[in-house]
């Protein structure tokens, strides 16, 4: 959606820019306008009340008319705030990209020169600067530009800062251009939004800052009237004549709400992270709004209640909201795992493997992730009725993650054995000394080696794999019963990978937690669990026990998908990559959303939603073909 687009479907934006186009077309026009001369004096008729004599808004001191000195006026403040908001977006803008880019003793010293500005006040600063050059609506402009300098310095540099230490701009530098071009092409449109914003919201203010300078007489000088120099003469005479302030006091202040609620529109509208609402923290629960789903329970009686499973999907959907609407990541997703068990779940990137995984304790994002149909049951409580308060408690207790970088989930200034104490819930009467020591115990648990050392070291101090370790014991500090792993060994090397899952391996086997592990490694999953769950564009296509699943798919999709992956072994195995990419969330086809790269798909594939059938042998396929194609290949 364009910047446009966006900024219309704000009311209060388009209020101020009707507002403001109003204003803006008054000023232009005005030399056109059936107007009397505003600086014509009329001193048998001063201080006429409005309507009288042929003057619509009346005269003022001199006899001259209130409604042409007002519309030559706002012409002249509007040009004057424009003019000093570009001197100082320009001028600030490149002190802020020169500070940023070459930084050192260069940004040191600019800033220190805008720290300056900053510390006087803007009114006396701005004085200072009309004393020294003597009055006048220039002078005055400048002065305003000046005073606002450091607003813009401040803010592009801050944004620029992190541009310039980006690889696209190393990779510039590496290529020999010039450091103009490389701020000119490479930095200044990052900042640019910024840039606009902040004039935007600016404009109005210096307006306001200008018009305080000729309130004082030291911006426009008689006969020129603007906004300021108009209520500075109407002020003389309030009391007798208290028309001759209101009109320009009301044009000024309608135009500055205009002006601000135009700039605020226009930030949200060029930089939607901005705004409040849309941006606002992230929710401590995705939202659930159940009975929003079309689709409803395809595939749940397929699935059937397990007995005596610790976790139990049905037909779960998550939503995201886009701006071309809410379309579903996933859905009718439904499996059942016993104590014990463990559940791989597979498919290329975008498949919804993480929305799943998320979506059992309600980490999906809201906004913009909705949970808009399904039951997730962890021994017997649905997940998706609970209050804040009890799926705090689920967390970490009954179900519990493992990401795939413990970089960014730890803490860079905690020691490790700080950060795993603060996952443990602690017992009752468990004090500080029992807690570290059941901390100590967790690391030598995951196979920590040198656990006092490791203990007392930063995250930053210790190899992925060790890093990954301590991301295990956390998510094991309260025995769950279910421990989710999504893509834990995704960022390792390949020794590391297969120490950290013969850990998942040997966690099941003593700690009896059920398993989900997520991860695009067919092979990977196949070895470690006793289940595979298949899935392409959100939905689950195939599922069924690990062996039969990887040794005779019975989804076309599944059996590409296992047929591109290489086998340890299996040097010459010809790896055959999928044609094609999977639909994005927001263009999925009605039926099958594989029927578009399958070979075998048919037009009755493309008919409808394809129910999750079961195929026997404790086996669920999404195929309306399945037992035909299982005939052809025999
Ligand atoms: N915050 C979000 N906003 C909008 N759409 C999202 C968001 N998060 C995920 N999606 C969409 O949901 C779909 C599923 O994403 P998901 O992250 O579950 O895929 P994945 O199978 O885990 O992929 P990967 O292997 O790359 O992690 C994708 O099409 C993605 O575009």
């Amino acid at each position: 959606m364009s910047v446009l687009a966006r900024l219309l479907r704000q009311p209060f934006a388009v209020a101020g820019l009707a507002l403001v186009l109003g204003f803006v077309a008054l000023a232009l026009a005005a030399p056109f306008l059936p107007l009397l001369d505003p600086n014509a004096t009329e001193p048998a008729n001063r201080l006429a009340a409005p309507g009288a004599a042929g003057h619509l808004l009346g005269t003022d001191q001199l006899g001259r008319d209130i409604l042409a000195r007002l519309i030559f006026g706002l012409r002249v403040s509007l040009a004057v705030g424009v003019a000093a908001t570009l001197a100082a977006a320009l001028v600030g803008g490149i002190i802020g990209l020169v500070a940023a880019f070459y930084g050192r003793w260069v940004d040191g010293a600019l800033m220190r020169l805008v720290d300056v500005l900053m510390a006087f006040p803007y009114l006396l600063l701005a004085l200072a600067v009309v004393a020294a050059l003597g009055p006048g609506l220039t002078n005055a402009a400048l002065a305003i530009a000046i005073v606002n300098v450091p607003f813009f310095a401040r803010a592009v540099r801050g944004q620029a800062l992190g541009i310039v230490r980006r690889d696209y701009v190393a990779a510039a530098r590496l290529a020999g251009f010039s450091d103009l071009r490389i701020l000119v092409s490479e930095v200044l449109p990052n900042v640019a939004p910024l840039l606009i914003v902040t004039a935007a919201t600016t404009i109005g203010w210096m307006i306001l800052e200008t018009a305080g300078l000729s309130f004082l007489g030291l911006g426009a000088q008689p006969p020129q009237a603007d906004l300021g120099s108009m209520l500075g003469d109407g002020r003389k005479v309030v009391a007798a004549a208290p028309h001759v302030a209101a009109a320009p006091g009301v044009v000024v202040f309608v135009l500055v709400v205009g002006l601000n609620l135009l700039g605020d529109g226009l930030r949200d509208a060029l930089d939607p992270r901005m705004k409040g609402a849309e941006t606002g923290v992230p929710q401590p629960a995705t939202r659930v709004e159940r009975g929003r789903a079309a689709s409803g329970t395809l595939g749940h009686e397929a699935s059937g209640a397990l007995a005596n499973s610790v976790l139990d999907v049905r037909a779960l959907s998550t939503a995201f909201a886009t701006p071309r609407g809410s379309f579903p990541a996933i859905r009718d997703v439904s499996f059942a795992l016993r104590a014990g068990e463990a559940l791989g779940i597979v498919g290329e990137s975008g498949s919804g493997k993480s929305v799943t995984a998320l979506s059992l304790a309600r980490l999906a994002p809201t906004p913009p992730g909705t949970i808009v149909s399904g039951e997730v049951r962890i021994g017997g409580d649905d997940v998706l009725d609970l209050s804040l308060d009890a799926l705090r408690r689920l967390r970490g207790d009954r179900i519990a993650y493992v990401f795939q970088d413990p970089l960014t989930t730890l803490n860079p200034l905690m020691r490790i054995d700080a950060q795993i104490v603060e996952a443990i819930r602690p017992g009752p009467g468990e004090g500080a000394k029992a807690l570290r020591a059941r901390a100590r115990a967790l690391m030598a648990d995951v196979g920590l080696p040198d656990p006092g050392r490791i203990a007392r070291a930063y995250p930053h101090e210790l190899s992925g794999g060790q890093r990954q370790r301590v991301g295990v014991a956390m998510a094991l500090a309260n025995a769950p019963d279910v421990l989710i792993a999504d893509e834990p060994t995704t960022a390792l090397d390949a020794t590391t990978q297969g120490r950290i899952l013969e850990l998942f391996a040997r966690i099941r086997r003593e700690r009896g937690a059920a398993l989900i592990f997520v991860s695009h490694d067919v092979g990977v999953v196949a070895h470690l669990c006793d289940r595979i769950a298949v899935m392409y564009a959100g939905e689950i296509v195939e599922e069924g026990p690990a062996r039969a699943v990887a040794e005779r798919p019975l989804h076309p999709y599944a059996a590409r998908l296992i047929a591109c992956a290489p086998q340890l072994g299996q040097p010459d195995k010809p790896l055959a990559p999928i044609p094609g990419a999977p639909p994005a969330i927001d263009a999925r086809p009605d039926g099958c959303a594989f029927a578009p790269r399958c070979d075998h798909a048919i037009d009755a594939c493309r008919a409808g939603p394809i129910p999750l059938e079961d195929a026997g042998d404790d086996r669920r396929v999404r195929c309306i073909r399945w037992r035909e194609l299982l005939g052809e290949a025999a």
